[in-house]
């Protein structure tokens, strides 16, 4: 992939979240992958959605610079279901979620290269998430130092919607 800065990915219509949340970053939508991306897909779509969850028919790829970061954001209801999905590729981060109504309650995750987080329920709707900017990102005392992370997000379509309506641009969470 051609390093940053890059405006290819820069989408019509991703632009919403991305232009007040997320820092340093291009992104995409995708809904053609090879066999090999589809196996992949499958299981995290196994692993995360229930059988009656119908998804956003394109998954949404960031791809974050080092000095990359995303705001803290609940992604809009508008855009996006009941589940959240994320591959996580290339550089570990730091997750934290906050709960909007309890600052005081929050938990972060380590997002190591390779893993799934699931944000569903509560983790969904009553908390925000964010990724943390290098100088930040630390899980405990841990330092994790920040290189070049690929998100691969899988969303449910928003609540009432069917499924040919999901041309929506699920990046505008
Ligand atoms: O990169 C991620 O895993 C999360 C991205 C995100 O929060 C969003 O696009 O709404
Ligand atoms: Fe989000």
């Amino acid at each position: 992939m051609p390093p940053f800065p890059c405006s290819l990915w820069e989408l019509p219509g991703l632009t919403k979240l991305s232009v007040q949340a997320i820092h340093g970053f291009r992104e995409t939508e995708k809904s053609r992958w090879s066999e090999a991306s589809r196996a992949i897909l499958q299981r995290v779509q196994a692993a995360a959605f229930g059988p009656g969850q119908t998804l956003l028919s394109s998954v949404h790829v960031l791809d974050l610079e080092a000095r990359g970061y995303i705001k803290p954001h609940v992604d809009s209801i508008k855009f996006c279901g009941a589940t959240i999905a994320g591959l996580s590729l290339l550089s570990p981060s730091v997750m934290r979620l906050v709960h909007t109504q309890e600052p005081g309650e929050w938990l972060e995750l380590l997002l190591e290269p390779g893993s799934l987080y699931i944000l569903r329920g509560s983790a969904r709707y009553d908390f925000s998430h964010e990724i943390l900017r290098d100088e930040e990102s630390f899980f405990g005392e841990c330092r994790i130092p920040r290189g070049r992370r690929i998100s691969v997000i899988c969303r449910s379509l928003p609540e009432g919607m069917g499924p040919g309506e999901s041309g929506q641009p699920p990046a505008a969470c």
